[in-house]
């Protein structure tokens, strides 16, 4: 690694050795929200990146994979890498048909550029909103990537804070292809699953049955910490209301947590909390993943 491309001071690493999960995950379960960070020495952090995480390459991911029990990856773009694919790329050719990928790209990619992503596994694009993660990118840029991906069948993952809902709101009514949530749109939990805010959320879902969401990332969105329980109800709420659009991933190698860095064996333990019975499950971590991303 270059001087360059330092790891920030204060980044967390990911667990050294996650405990094997008490939850027996479904057979063909997928983690459908995780990324790959380098190894820079191959594929370096992009110029513009907002931090510098550790080295967390696919080695690693797939060795996590069979340790917690899981058959199948999505691989969610991470901002360290801009626009640059190569590595989420990468990592999807070396899993075959086990993996998927999401990307972010340019607004005036091509066609062609298109074809390869697919070819390689990726079935979306990411447009993040996230203000401490990306510089902000104009809407008809993300208008327009959407009009060209929409062809290939692609979807489109959207991160995003639960102040900010309002106002992009009217631009996630215009998205023509389904459209994933990131992380439940990141509710403040102490205020509430009654909140306004959060049943503005809810109310979009119910509204437009294109919108999915992501019932992910308790560590980042808990006060408490593990087991995270103050996160149980708004992931539960989600996943009864709507159980065959919710997808469930370990965001591992979690970037940017700065209170502790969770055991991945454990939030998989999560699991049965947030989709009690057997069907949800399935629903959860098989049928609904397997319809948007292997069908
Ligand atoms: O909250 C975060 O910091 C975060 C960052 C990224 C990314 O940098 O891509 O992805 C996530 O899913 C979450």
């Amino acid at each position: 690694m270059t001087e360059l491309q330092k790891m920030d001071p204060d980044w967390l690493v990911f667990h050294p050795a996650p405990k094997l999960p008490d939850f027996q995950l479904p057979k063909g379960a997928v983690d459908a929200h995780c990324h790959v960070f380098g190894p820079a020495a191959e594929f370096p952090f992009a110029p513009e990146r907002k931090y510098t995480p550790c080295d967390a390459g696919k080695v690693e991911l797939y060795a996590l994979r069979d340790h917690l029990g899981f058959t199948r990856n999505v691989i969610v773009q991470a901002t360290c890498h801009g626009n640059d694919n190569r590595a989420m790329m990468d990592a999807c050719r070396s899993g075959g048909d086990l993996a998927r990928g999401i990307a972010s790209v340019r607004g005036d990619i091509t066609e062609a550029e298109i074809r390869e992503m697919h070819a390689a596994g990726v079935r979306g694009v990411r447009f993040n909103f996230v203000k401490r993660l990306v510089d902000d990118t104009p809407k008809e840029v993300f208008l327009a990537i959407a009009n060209k991906i929409k062809h290939f069948g692609w979807h489109i993952v959207v991160y995003f804070e639960a102040q900010d809902l309002e106002e992009i709101e009217p631009f996630l009514k215009q998205l023509p292809t389904t459209v994933v949530v990131d992380h439940m749109g990141r509710p403040d939990v102490s205020k509430g699953v009654d909140h306004p805010d959060f049943q503005r959320f809810i109310q979009l879902m119910e509204d437009n049955t294109n919108i999915w969401s992501k019932v992910t990332c308790p560590e980042r969105l808990s006060k408490q910490g593990p087991p995270y329980d103050d996160v149980v109800a708004y992931c539960a709420e989600i996943v009864a209301r709507f159980p065959d659009r919710v997808l469930w991933g370990t965001d591992w190698p979690h970037p940017n947590m700065k209170s502790h860095m969770p055991d991945d064996g454990a939030l998989v333990d999560f699991i049965p909390k947030i989709a009690p019975s057997k069907a949800l499950q399935q629903q959860l971590l098989v049928d609904n993943p397997m319809r948007l991303y292997w069908a």
